[in-house]
């Protein structure tokens, strides 16, 4: 493998008819293993794929790759390849002649020709098909035909736009699989744009959070899981988001209507008096007491949702002073509650994220230790 490659976006922002949609990007990303976008739906990752492919100018802001200015650089010049969500292979080619396309386009000779196009077809086991049309191939070869013919081109960026979202689940998992193996033999900069969470913590490398066109956090996705910089980044890793309740500090202590608990040692401890967001991820509330230390909350069920093997219970917390305030419990396995049950959450204190009023991460939960090479950024 060559020398590593890198990407530099500086200040990058993309305004059309007054709206901003990408919002001073600011990023360096390096060549060796996958680099994930996770945004949700209008976040801006396709407009931040297309500046980086040059389809987009961006209205301000610098693009550097390998150390040369490429901002003003036209898209047939830039060493880029893109594979879109849609299979987008051309119909009446075979797999072969799609996959050889942009070789011939480059004037590669005949000889190596045939050569990258076997090797790239063998790699992604579409070996035995290089002579259907794209139409007699499952959506599962078709993408794999369309990601072949981005790949021989050997381009320094290799951009993918949510490519496995069309898929089934099974094939999505060993894609992706196939993929993050690949990329590591490659010397090229791989950019992932995904809405989903578990693709970044199962791609590894770098994520990048996005939301409303603005970087949220960068670095390894266990980290941000873990340690979120802000709600809008606790967001994307959860689905259901995070249950929250306004908490307020006076004099170095909690104000809380949990009656049996002082919670200044374990969380307001340093914190300066004022309302904090405080958040619990819905997976850590239980139906049942396992620890002294935990509290317990009052609750009514609104509604019991099963999804395979798993409870997502909607509740009302019916705490005074709290009442009204929404949550919902991740349960493992099948359970049947009425509406309007009578419930007790108990929840772990040390599993409580704290955040200020803008969102900003003020504290995580003290059970969480990351080792060196997970910090968040
Ligand atoms: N050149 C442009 N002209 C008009 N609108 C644009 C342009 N570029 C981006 N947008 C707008 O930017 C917003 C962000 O869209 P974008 O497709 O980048 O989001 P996304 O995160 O990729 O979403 P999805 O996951 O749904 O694909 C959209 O509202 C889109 O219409």
């Amino acid at each position: 493998m060559g020398c590593t490659l890198s990407l530099e976006l500086h200040h990058i922002d993309l305004t059309v008819n007054n709206q901003r949609y990408l919002d001073n990007i600011n990023l360096t990303l390096e060549s060796g293993a996958f680099n994930v976008l996770l945004g949700r739906t209008l976040a801006g990752k396709t407009s931040l794929l297309r500046v980086i492919a040059g389809l987009d100018k961006p209205t301000h802001g610098k693009i550097v790759l390998n150390g040369e200015d490429i901002t003003t650089l036209a898209v047939q010049k830039r060493q880029v390849s893109m594979v879109y969500q849609q299979f987008i292979n051309y119909p009446h080619m075979t797999v072969w002649e799609n996959i050889a396309s942009p070789l011939k386009l480059a004037k590669v000779s005949p000889s190596e020709i045939t050569r990258r196009v076997s090797e790239i077809a063998e790699l992604l086991h579409i070996e035995d098909f290089l002579q259907r049309l794209p139409v007699a191939l499952s959506g599962g070869q078709q993408q794999r035909c369309a990601m072949a013919r981005a790949l021989v081109k050997d381009a320094q960026i290799i951009l993918f736009d949510e490519p496995l979202v069309n898929l089934d689940y099974k094939l999505r998992e060993s894609l992706r699989f196939e993929l993050k193996a690949l990329f590591k033999q490659r010397n090229s900069i791989a950019i992932y744009a995904t809405t989903e969470a578990h693709e970044a913590l199962a791609l590894g490398g770098t994520t990048i959070l996005l939301h409303q066109g603005k970087v949220l956090q960068s670095g390894g996705a266990l980290a941000q899981y873990y340690q979120p910089a802000n709600l809008n980044a606790a967001d994307l890793y959860h689905e259901p988001p995070m249950n929250r309740v306004t908490l307020q500090v006076e004099n170095g202590k909690w104000v809380v209507p949990f009656h049996h608990k002082n919670l200044v040692n374990v969380i307001a401890n340093g914190l300066a008096d004022g309302p904090y967001q405080c958040a619990i991820r819905p997976d850590q509330i239980a139906l049942t007491n396992k620890d002294a230390e935990e509290i317990a909350l009052a609750a009514k069920v609104d509604l019991a949702e099963i999804s395979a093997s798993e409870t997502y219970l909607h509740v009302s917390l019916i705490t005074p002073g709290y009442a009204d305030i929404k949550w919902v419990v991740h349960l493992q396995g099948i359970h049947n509650f009425h509406y309007d049950a009578d419930i007790t959450l108990f929840l772990n204190l040390n599993s409580i994220y704290v955040f200020d009023q803008d969102g900003s991460s003020v504290c995580w939960p003290e059970s969480i230790h990351l080792s060196n090479t997970q910090q968040a950024s």
